[in-house]
């Protein structure tokens, strides 16, 4: 692995913060196996079961293709300083990840760091959990004893990684930060290819794991915030906890949108769904 010119210890935490590790299995079973954490980075806005699906195929392919073992997975929905349109605030997003991943495998758990502060780079955000898992828990044993290092890596559909060959969204060092040092499982996404997704990052192939979806789905938290504006169900799109708290706080009824914080973060993305097929799935909705 590439060595890293700026993992810090100097994290600022939120207020009231600890880092959520309840679910962390802190014993390797098969000491054979490289321990892995899987960090899903997004808005969140709101969860979907997609997201929550993304952990099981990743699962589903660790066992099968890898020699890692997956001790933990967390969502860490963005700050509220993304300012992404149809971004609800950060307390309602937190919420509604917690209610999915209660209900759901039971490795998976949400940590509001980035959440409640301002906007942390990806890059940073690994090294955040890299910081508490390695260094504050002292990462993993094995059943003898023996202390194990904890492999942090990104887990991400292929319409974030395109991002990644688009100009000004990700500078260079974050990109050998985040897939050099700690690498990413990609899950197909319908609309958006996967191997031109990852053709420009070829240098760093070794890091990269292409998971194919073999049942196509492409629920987006954007087709579930134009449902509920126009009064459709979204039930069984997401997690029924979820429902009920968008429809306890009446959520997602009016049409938020707001600025972009960093006009190149938000090309990238704007880019993403005016490009590509949701466009024209929203269309067909409208
Ligand atoms: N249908 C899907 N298939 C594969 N990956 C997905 C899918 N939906 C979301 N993801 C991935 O989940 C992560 C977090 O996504 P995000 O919160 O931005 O959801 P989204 O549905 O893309 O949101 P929005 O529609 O608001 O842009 C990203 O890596 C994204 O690529
Ligand atoms: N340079 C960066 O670190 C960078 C660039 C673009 C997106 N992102 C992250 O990717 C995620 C994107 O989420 P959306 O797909 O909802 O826009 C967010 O967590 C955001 O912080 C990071």
């Amino acid at each position: 692995m590439v060595s890293t010119p700026y993992l810090t210890d100097a994290f600022t935490h939120p207020p009231n913060y600890s880092f959520p590790h309840n679910r962390l299995s802190r014993v390797l079973r098969d000491p054979q196996k490289t321990p892995v954490v899987l960090v899903a980075c997004g808005s969140f806005s709101p969860v979907t079961y997609l997201h929550l699906r993304m952990f099981e195929m990743a699962k589903d392919y660790v066992r099968h293709n890898t020699d890692f073992e997956i001790v933990g997975g967390y969502l860490s929905p963005v700050s509220d300083m993304y300012k992404k349109p149809g971004l609800l605030s950060a307390r309602h997003r937190v919420n509604m990840c917690t209610l999915a991943s209660e209900d759901s495998t039971t490795f998976l758990m949400v940590d509001p760091w980035e959440a409640f502060q301002s906007y942390q780079r990806t890059a940073i955000v690994l090294d955040h959990f890299d910081h508490e898992i390695n260094t504050v828990l002292g990462g993993v044993h094995t059943e003898d004893g023996e202390h194990r290092n904890v492999r942090v890596m990104l887990l991400a559909g292929s319409d974030l990684i395109s991002t990644m060959s688009e100009p000004g969204v990700w500078s260079y060092s974050d990109l050998e930060h985040i897939l050099g040092r700690y690498g990413t499982f990609i899950v197909e996404r319908a609309g958006s290819a996967i191997d031109q997704a990852t053709d420009s990052l070829a240098r760093w192939r070794s890091n990269i794991y292409l998971i194919s979806q073999l049942i196509q789905n492409d629920v987006s938290s954007t087709k579930v915030r134009l449902f509920l504006r126009r009064g459709l169900s979204v039930r069984y799109l997401l997690p029924n906890s979820v429902v009920d708290y968008i429809e306890q706080n009446g959520l997602y009824l009016d049409d938020v949108t707001s600025s972009p914080i960093n006009s190149n973060l938000e090309k990238g993305k704007d880019r993403d769904v005016a490009g590509g097929s949701q466009k024209k799935d929203v269309q067909q909705i409208c």
